[in-house]
């Protein structure tokens, strides 16, 4: 079943056609990327997913209900949340208050900070939070200073932030950017991992072993549209893609 359906969406910066006609199905509960070449139209389309962008013409619906109109906040509250290319996080609190905020967010749906001060609820939502840590491995820093991570922990911190929202979508913006190719491994066994509860994923990634190692469906953009959809084998077997992607080179 289809969870988001992007329906032919344009959008235009000045005489720029970002994005034209675009048309993608995400179905639940799989890993779909969005894969292109630098300033294809990526994130100008996750940007339009999570209506950071407001497309020009066209439909995002997600669970067959449109997403236009619907301000970020309230598209959270739907169930998609976003990884940023830069993690979001509060620096000086500790990573089970940057999780503990987030869950505190989805259940109240706003933020509230003097919640955290509520007796009866602090444990509840510190236990959630400290679980979520240990899965993503973050198990002996749920009391430092989110500041004093390494990147790759901000990284997997920025994940259990985001998982606290219990999100029915993840939308990741280059998930690895940045991280060596243990970190980067180590992300990708966390998001199979993510796979098991079942949340809904599309990631935008340059990196081709991360694309091959997760997706089970790739959409390819290429000067704001789209050339290539399918299941990797076909994608990576594509001579347009190659080209357009690539410059003729094999992925
Ligand atoms: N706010 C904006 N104003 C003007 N032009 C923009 C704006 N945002 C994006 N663009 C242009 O739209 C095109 C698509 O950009 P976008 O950032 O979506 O590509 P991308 O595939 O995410 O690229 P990258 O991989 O480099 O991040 C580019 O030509 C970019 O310069």
């Amino acid at each position: 079943m289809s969870l988001l359906e992007v329906k032919d969406v344009n959008k235009s910066f000045g005489g720029l056609a970002a994005l034209s006609n675009i048309n993608l199905s995400v179905d639940e509960g799989t890993v779909h990327a969005i894969i292109g070449p630098n300033g294809a139209g990526k994130s100008t389309l996750l940007n339009v997913m999570i209506g950071l962008i407001e497309a020009d013409s066209g439909t995002v619906e997600f669970d067959g209900r449109s997403l236009s109109n619907v301000s970020p906040h309230d598209i959270i509250q739907r169930g998609i949340a976003r990884v940023f290319q830069t993690p979001q996080i509060f620096p000086e609190l500790s990573l089970r208050e940057n999780v503990a905020i987030a869950g505190l967010a989805r259940r109240d749906g706003k933020f509230k900070m003097n919640a955290l001060q509520s007796p009866r609820r602090t444990a509840e939502v510190y236990d959630a939070a400290e679980d979520l840590l240990e899965d993503m491995g973050l198990k002996d820093l749920v009391h430092e200073e989110a500041q004093h991570l390494s990147r790759g922990d901000k990284r997997r911190l920025e994940l259990a932030i985001c998982l606290a929202a219990e999100p029915r979508l993840l939308l990741l913006d280059e998930p690895t950017a940045g991280m060596s190719r243990h970190d980067t491994n180590q992300t990708i066994d966390l998001l199979k991992k993510l796979a098991e509860r079942g949340t809904t994923k599309v990631v935008i990634e340059h990196d081709m072993h991360v694309v091959f190692s997760l997706a089970e469906r790739i959409s390819v953009l290429a000067q704001g549209q789209i050339i290539a959809d399918g299941a990797p084998d076909e994608v990576r077997g594509d001579p347009k893609v190659e080209e357009a992607y690539l410059g003729g080179a094999h992925l």
